[in-house]
């Protein structure tokens, strides 16, 4: 059945429920980002800088497709993860993909004092966020096993959420 994947905008919790989620589980937990920070010894500004998205998305695939070649995992991506078509199809084809959901206005309130989203450093992050979900959502939607609202709920609830969700379906 392979990994689970957290899969949503920025702000909407991968990487905090992601590592609660793989504890609930007994599973271990990979975030994307920080791998890809872990092994080029870098952050992902910097990659940002140097190499352009392009070098972070190449980057990102390639870890991805890593972390899903390994054992059984909690794997939470970047926000912009689902644009390319092989990471799409690598996650529905290899696990369960768990979409978070956030609104736009919440997004705005959890990225506030975040410096390391090179995306949100310049210009109007509202309008780089709506734009960004604009063109996303529908990816998002596309490559979902599953879909939980996070606005409402505390980390905890949604984990527990997951968790129910998952069992239901025979997941875990
Ligand atoms: N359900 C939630 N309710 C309130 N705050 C949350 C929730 N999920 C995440 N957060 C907070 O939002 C911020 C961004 O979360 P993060 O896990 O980094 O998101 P992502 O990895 O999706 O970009 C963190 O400060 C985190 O504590
Ligand atoms: O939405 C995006 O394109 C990005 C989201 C970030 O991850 P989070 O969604 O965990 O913030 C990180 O991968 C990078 O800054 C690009
Ligand atoms: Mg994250």
């Amino acid at each position: 059945m392979g990994s689970f994947y957290l899969v949503g905008p920025m702000g909407a919790g991968k990487t905090t429920i992601g590592r609660m989620l793989a504890e609930s589980l007994s599973l271990p937990f990979y975030d994307v980002d920080r791998e890809v920070e872990d092994r080029s010894g870098v952050d992902i500004p910097w990659i940002f800088d140097m190499e352009g998205e392009q070098g972070f998305r190449d980057r990102e695939s390639a870890m991805l497709d890593e972390l899903g070649s390994g054992p059984r995992a909690v794997i939470a991506t970047g926000g912009g993860a689902v644009i390319r078509d092989e990471n799409r199809s690598l996650m529905s084809n290899r696990g369960v993909v768990i979409y978070l959901c956030t609104t736009v206005e919440e997004q705005i309130r959890r990225t506030a004092k975040d410096r390391k989203r090179p995306l949100l450093q310049k210009g109007n992050p509202e309008e780089t966020l709506r734009k960004l979900m604009a063109e996303r959502e529908p990816l998002y939607v596309q490559v979902a096993d599953l879909t939980l609202q996070t606005d409402e709920n505390s980390p905890r609830l949604v984990v527990q959420n997951i968790v129910a969700q998952l069992r239901e379906l025979g997941y875990c």
